[in-house]
């Protein structure tokens, strides 16, 4: 099982935290503490992993500065929720938010949640529009979503997108260096072999091994889409498309799109769905246009793949070598490890190295490479390598 993540519900008091939990009861493992503390724990599976995620429903007492600096550093999302009735709940939300922004932490994430949006009869009721929940979200950063807990249509489906929303965040920072990588395979524009056009006359370069691998849709049915939508959603479709995450507020255009190419949001998102495709495309040698020769030993492997992942073969590739479909090794290094590396290109996982020596030759082959070593595992093998440390594995 994977780590928890620790989300906490957040507003105004009688906005509705507790019923939007207890509405859901009958499909959540419910561990209620005491009175002024309620923890709902969901157990949550997403493609190939579970999540635990925990979600507190606290009663918080005036004043609030000191707790949100606790609460920055021991939850690492938060529902805002609101109560479209209340204007005073809105700008609560704001304060909240405002909160944690003074205590600066990075990689908080938020989900603001407008309740009470009951019917059109209740229209009058109505203190903030649906416009300006989005605008709101949009200056969060966030995903916005929209329920009432009376009506109760789509609750569970909403809830299980914001817990999906927050599953795929966690993903994301424990594998931060490859969904980087792939972003920045697209953003770059480099080694291009196919163009999109964009509405306004505008195009967009793409890797067809990248988008295939990755959507398995036909690239006429991409194209008639990518027409019907703005340049700039194209642009955050494409780049959610290589590398699994989009940065907020673009969550719910990318939904869209998804729709029209009959695609499941959800099912294609995330930084283990990207490692699991391109774990197929390893196994899969038809693919793969370079050799990488070590002495006697032949290594298969996708240019692309090269490129995306380390800076030295970007470089190679970049400067003129680009139709080159085979290369000698010459960091002098054991034909395993750097085996072992091809395979983290694409599963962003080493095997553990079988000797002290051969630990300290991947790290040496880490900086050869010039690879891009974010993500907290990865990390704690740099880390250890600073300071020549051979007990982490
Ligand atoms: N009309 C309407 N009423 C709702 C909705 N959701 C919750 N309520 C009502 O709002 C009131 C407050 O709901 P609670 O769930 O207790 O709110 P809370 O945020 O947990 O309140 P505190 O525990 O005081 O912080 C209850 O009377 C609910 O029945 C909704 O979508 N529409």
């Amino acid at each position: 099982m994977e780590e928890d993540y620790k989300i906490m519900i957040l507003g105004d008091t009688r906005d509705g935290k507790t019923s939007f939990q207890k509405s859901l009861q009958n499909n959540l493992l419910c561990d209620i503490n005491d009175e002024w503390q309620k923890t709902y724990d969901w157990l949550l599976e997403l493609e190939t992993s579970y999540h635990f995620l925990e979600i507190l429903d606290i009663i918080i007492q005036e004043p609030i500065g000191e707790l949100f600096k606790c609460f920055s550093e021991k939850f690492q999302g938060f529902i805002l929720m609101y109560n479209v009735t209340c204007k005073k709940s809105f700008q609560k939300v704001q304060k909240f938010h405002r909160k944690f922004q003074m205590n600066h932490r990075a990689n908080l994430e938020y989900v603001l949640l407008a309740n009470k949006a009951d019917d059109q009869k209740n229209t009058k009721k109505r203190k903030i529009s649906r416009q300006e929940g989005e605008q709101l979200a949009k200056e969060f950063g966030c995903p916005y979503f929209e329920i009432s807990l009376k009506r109760k249509d789509r609750l569970i489906g909403d809830f299980v997108d914001i817990l999906h929303y927050f599953a795929i965040t966690k993903e994301k920072i424990n594998h931060e260096d490859i969904v980087e990588d792939f972003q920045n395979l697209f953003e770059r524009q480099e080694l291009c072999d196919h163009v999109f056009q964009l509405q306004d006359n505008k195009q967009i370069g793409v890797h067809r091994l990248i988008l295939e691998c990755r959507l398995k849709i036909s690239f006429e049915k991409i194209q008639k889409v990518l027409l019907t939508i703005t340049p700039k959603q194209a642009k955050h479709f494409l780049k959610w498309a290589y590398c699994g995450y989009t940065k907020n507020p673009y969550f719910s255009d990318i939904k869209n799109v998804c729709q029209k190419l009959d695609l499941n949001y959800i099912d294609f998102s995330g930084a283990k769905k990207l490692i699991n495709d391109l774990k197929d495309l390893n196994e899969n040698d038809k693919t793969k246009d370079f050799t990488l020769i070590i002495g006697e030993t032949c290594i298969q492997t996708h240019k692309l793949i090269l490129a995306a992942r380390s800076n030295l073969f970007r470089g190679f590739f970049f400067s003129c070598k680009k139709s080159t479909n085979q290369v000698k090794d010459y960091s002098k290094k054991s034909s395993q490890n750097i085996q072992n590396l091809i395979n983290f290109f694409y599963t962003n996982q080493f095997s553990k190295p079988t000797s002290k020596n051969s630990y300290l030759e991947l790290l040496e082959l880490i900086d050869y490479y010039q690879l891009n070593m974010k993500s907290s595992l990865n990390n704690k093998l740099h880390k250890a390598k600073k300071r020549k440390e051979c007990t982490i594995m």
